[in-house]
């Protein structure tokens, strides 16, 4: 598999010139002042000026999103309009900030005014009411927001004790097998409460027809097995994760009725083998945490997995936000490139560099599957066959 075209490596001399040009016009203020002023020319140069002022003034939106979160405002709003008033009480807000706060948030389409001194939900605010698990994503952001506070010092590298780092305990941990409940608990929550929006987008594409049984890797609390296991009822399934979290896992599986169905290991995959049985293996938001070397071992650990005596047949099925894939949008990479450098470690690769390591690994025919969402999740399917 290759990597598609590049954007524009080696721009044409032709492009450079006119972009030298129009840089020149831009950047000039006699050429802005002229802008603003001619009729024709004047909205143009307004959304340009309001586009600026949105790049501005963004941090600003990011905390009214943060803040309308916290003070759980779209549930307030859930049943229909209600008054500043009615919502300043319910918020614990001085009316007069409860009137700031709702005038920001219908700026960004979060809240809708409808009638004097009355707000409803607006489209982005129903949308993240719809999906479970981005109230939690966004006040999870405040650690994030913690570690940009100086962006250049962790560009440079400068920055190695972050709110994201401590927050993964895994990711730098020598022995996470070895990690208590109290380290993996946030992140497990958090991965379970944001799944929702992933195993739609993985389950519509992700070839499961046929398969009999599936050992999700590094599967967390099971948010993602319950998910498959309400989708292809036929499956058997199995779950690997480190031993505090495999914990976790065997309770929400419980509750949900499938200790039937699943079975649970506690381990490490850097250290110890998978377990044999599955005909498909996943790895849904893990290899993209881990450098080369550990994908590699890992992935050489399921194909292991897969073809234990003699069986063939084997699938492996690699689900995370991916770069430079067909449909990938540059916000979500760049969203990921900052994110895993405040983690302090993983990377976004790309659909041919993951195809590189599944051969590498041994496995055959990696064929990427595009998802609904590509900004979310794409899936990278290999197969394992023989020994
Ligand atoms: C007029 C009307 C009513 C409708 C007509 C128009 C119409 C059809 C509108 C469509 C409405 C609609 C379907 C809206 C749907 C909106 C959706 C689905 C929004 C989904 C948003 C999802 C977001 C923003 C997800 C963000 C995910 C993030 C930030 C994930 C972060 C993940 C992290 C940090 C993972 C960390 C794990 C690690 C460490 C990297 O391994
Ligand atoms: C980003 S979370 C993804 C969880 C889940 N797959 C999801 O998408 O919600 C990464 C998972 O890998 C597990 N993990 C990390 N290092 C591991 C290791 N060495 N052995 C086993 N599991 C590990 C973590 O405990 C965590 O559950």
């Amino acid at each position: 598999m290759k990597d598609p075209t590049p954007q524009d490596p080696h721009p044409s001399a032709w492009r450079e010139r006119w972009l030298g040009l129009r840089n020149r016009l831009l950047a000039s203020p006699r050429f802005q002042r002229a802008a603003a002023a001619f009729p024709l020319t004047r909205p143009i140069a307004r959304r340009r000026s309001r586009a600026l002022f949105d790049l501005v003034a963004g941090f600003v939106y990011s905390q009214v999103l943060l803040a309308c979160v916290q003070l759980k405002l779209f549930e307030q709003l859930a049943d229909g309009p209600r008054s500043v008033a009615a919502i300043a009480v319910a918020t614990g807000l001085p009316e007069e900030a409860a009137r700031r706060l709702l005038a920001a948030a219908a700026t960004l389409g979060l809240v809708e005014p409808c009638g004097p001194a009355r707000f409803a939900l607006g489209v982005h605010g129903a949308a993240l009411l719809g999906n479970g698990g981005l109230a939690d994503m966004i006040e999870h952001h405040t650690l994030f927001y913690a570690d940009l506070a100086d962006p250049v010092a962790l560009l440079k590298g400068e920055r190695t004790d972050t709110a994201l780092a401590r927050f993964w305990a895994y990711a730098g941990s020598p022995a996470p097998g070895a990690l208590p409940d109290a380290a993996v608990a946030s992140y497990s929550r958090l991965m379970a409460a944001t799944q929702a929006f992933i195993a739609d987008e993985v389950l519509a594409a992700a070839p499961l027809a046929g398969r009999r049984s599936l050992l999700d890797v590094g599967g967390g609390e099971g948010a993602f097995l319950c998910a498959v296991a309400e989708r292809h009822p036929g499956l058997t399934l199995a779950l690997f994760d480190l031993p505090a979290v495999a914990e976790r896992a065997r309770a929400r599986i419980a509750a949900a009725g499938l200790s039937g169905r699943a079975t649970v290991h506690g381990g490490d995959f850097r250290r110890d083998p998978l377990p044999e049985g599955a005909d498909t293996i996943s790895f849904v938001r893990i290899l993209h945490d881990h450098d080369d070397e550990t994908v590699l071992a890992v992935l050489r650990a399921a194909r292991q997995a897969l073809t234990a005596s003699g069986r063939s047949g084997g699938r492996v099925i690699v689900a995370e936000p991916m770069s430079g894939a067909p449909g990938a949008e540059p916000a979500g990479e760049a969203y990921f490139g900052f994110y895993f450098m405040a983690m302090g470690r993983g990377r976004p690769r790309t659909p041919a560099g993951l195809s590189a390591l599944l051969n590498a690994a041994g496995f055959h025919r990696p064929t990427l599957v595009t998802t609904r969402n590509p900004l979310l999740v794409q899936l990278v399917v290999a197969d394992a066959r023989g020994p």
